[in-house]
């Protein structure tokens, strides 16, 4: 019955399968518009390695190809991601279409291409075989979802540097998902190739890449269906204008500009988004099961970091200068000191998120300099000065993303099922709903942080960081902008989790919260600490009071 649309239906699969090489790095966050030059070389090499005729008498070329595209166009990805995967957002458009304009003059002028002239190969693509395709790249993608990587894309893609902050290696998840495009676009390359029978360097250029962008978005990348959805409804416009006889060629294109349009005003998250809505909001239950295979945390009083001389500048600013300083396993570690005092920066470098220009030292094994995800695998967690939540992922996988450093990759064994991957995404779960139920948030798990009430984002916070089962937690300011209660209730959780034997390193400028909390207390005042102790001693020093407290009485007192 569906003979005579063959043509239209393996057209719809090869849209999709392109719009699948952008979903990949669009679900990560990174605009590569460089497919159709990893088509057009996937395509052109295999036109030189495949056999023309079936291999063993009964291999289709398209099977065969299939593969040498995936491997030419992830190997060319990942050659190509290596200097420009050192750019971003639209630098990295641009550097990227740049590859594929070049990869385009080079086939143009290359011999062996035949130039504009092309070359042609049998028609050997069935429309059996694009779709089996498409479903097998639908199911990768359902897959890797909701697994351990699925989730350092998402979190490399809403924010880098805390997904850097909660393990998550941020160079090797874009690399990850700029190879995985490259395979993809390359696959479509090869379909291309033996659905037409003519490929030209002109069949892979910028519009190309468009369309493939276009669909991508439209379909939306939140959701695995999406390249399906957008490739579908695309191509519905020009054939609901043949059956409506309209003949006019500005139509299609007309007609996709609003849409695109219409979906990044009202419906960022495409049109999967859209019928991800009909369905209630829900989230996975707590397997109840308390979470198993941590880790012992160190004695209390063990040295898990030693800072020496450590110093950090900005051009002439000297935020940091010459900081020894000692942190102890189960201790609470308040930071204090005035506005600009050199506060987070110290905490940066010693989270992996700043190099410090002087000094050195180790923080549970790492030495600084090292980039934050590997702080976060040795036990370090952290939470920031305004809050760097995944504010398109509901509040629990939020804290589950924080979950990373304690767990195993679970994609290769969900796409088998294997049930070490269940057993694992469960206990990462067990361990995620634990930290919800620890700061309140139990009930709101399904929220995303939007809907959250500013106190609630900065509990989340914490419970996102307590999900790596830290030795180290660091909190940067987080009282501010809490009430009485909430800050009370903040300080009461600081204190169990140092019952626990986790160290907390926290900045404050509540006093009497840090003075209810802390066991050590250091002040920095211009880079430079001022005063380390017993808090109550510290906070009576009187070079501390001249630097800080005194411009601190008013504001302490409403705390
Ligand atoms: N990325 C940067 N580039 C240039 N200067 C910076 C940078 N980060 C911090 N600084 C400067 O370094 C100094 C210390 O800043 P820092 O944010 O560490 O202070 P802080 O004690 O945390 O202050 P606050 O309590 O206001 O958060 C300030 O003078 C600040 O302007």
């Amino acid at each position: 019955m569906l003979a005579g649309y063959d043509t239209l239906i393996t057209n719809i699969a090869l849209a999709v399968i392109l719009a699948y090489s952008f979903h990949v790095v669009l679900m990560a966050g990174q605009l590569n518009l460089g497919q159709a030059g990893f088509a057009s070389l996937a395509a052109y090499t295999s036109t030189l390695v495949v056999p023309t005729e079936p291999l063993f008498g009964s291999l289709s070329p398209v099977l065969v190809g299939i593969p040498v595209g995936a491997a030419v166009g992830g190997a060319a990805a990942f050659l190509v991601g290596l200097p420009v995967l050192r750019l971003r957002g639209v630098f990295l458009a641009i550097g990227t279409i740049a590859f594929g304009e070049m990869v385009r003059v080079f086939m143009t002028n290359a011999e062996w291409t035949r130039g504009a002239l092309g070359l042609r190969v049998d028609k050997w693509l069935t429309v059996d075989l694009a779709w089996i395709v498409v479903a097998v790249l639908g199911y990768l993608f359902w897959r890797l979802g909701p697994s351990r990587t699925g989730r350092a894309f998402a979190a490399v893609r809403e924010d880098e540097l805390a997904a850097g902050s909660m393990g998550v290696d941020v160079v090797r998840t874009r690399m990850t998902s700029f190879v995985a495009s490259g395979a993809i676009a390359g696959v479509y390359g090869v379909m291309f190739l033996y659905f037409f029978g003519r490929i030209t360097p002109a069949t892979f250029d910028f519009s190309l890449t468009l369309g493939g962008l276009v669909t991508a978005v439209l379909g939306g990348y939140l959701v695995f269906f999406g390249p399906v959805l957008g490739a579908g409804f695309l191509t519905a416009v020009p054939e609901i204008q043949n059956a409506l006889g309209v003949e006019a060629g500005w139509i299609h294109p007309l007609i996709t500009g609003l849409l695109l349009l219409a979906v990044i005003l009202f419906l960022p998250g495409g049109l999967s988004t859209l019928v991800a809505r009909l369905r209630p909001a829900r989230v996975r239950p707590d397997p109840g099961t308390e979470p198993d295979g941590l880790a012992p945390l160190p004695e209390p009083g063990t040295p898990i970091a030693e800072l020496r001389g450590l110093g950090k500048s900005y051009g002439s600013v000297q935020a940091v200068r010459s900081v020894d300083l000692e942190i102890r396993a189960g201790e609470v570690l308040g930071v204090i000191g005035p506005n600009g005092a050199g506060k987070t920066t110290l905490v940066n470098m010693i989270s992996g998120l700043e190099t410090p220009s002087a000094g050195e030292g180790e923080v549970l094994g790492v030495r600084l300099g090292a980039p934050s995800h590997r702080f976060a695998k040795a036990g370090l967690s952290r939470t920031f000065q305004h809050s760097k939540l995944f504010d398109r992922l509901s509040a629990l996988d939020n804290v589950l993303v924080g979950t990373h450093p304690v767990t195993r990759s679970t994609y290769l064994r969900r796409l088998l099922w294997l049930p070490s991957a269940r057993r694992d995404e469960r206990r990462a779960l067990a361990l995620a709903w634990a930290q919800l139920r620890r700061v309140g948030l139990a009930d709101r798990a399904h929220l995303r942080p939007g809907a959250l009430s500013y106190g609630d984002q900065r509990r989340l916070e914490i419970a996102r960081a307590l999900a790596a089962h830290p030795t180290l937690l660091v909190l940067d300011e987080p009282a501010a902008g809490m009430n009485h209660v909430e800050a009370g209730e903040l300080a009461a959780l600081i204190k169990d989790l140092a019952e626990d034997g986790i160290a907390v390193l926290f900045i404050e400028h509540n006093v009497k919260m840090v003075l209810d909390t802390c066991t050590r207390l250091v002040v920095l005042n211009f880079g430079e600490v001022i005063a380390a102790g017993e808090p109550r001693e510290v906070a009576a020093d009187p070079k501390v009071v001249e630097a800080y407290l005194g411009a601190e009485d008013e504001e302490s007192e409403h705390v």
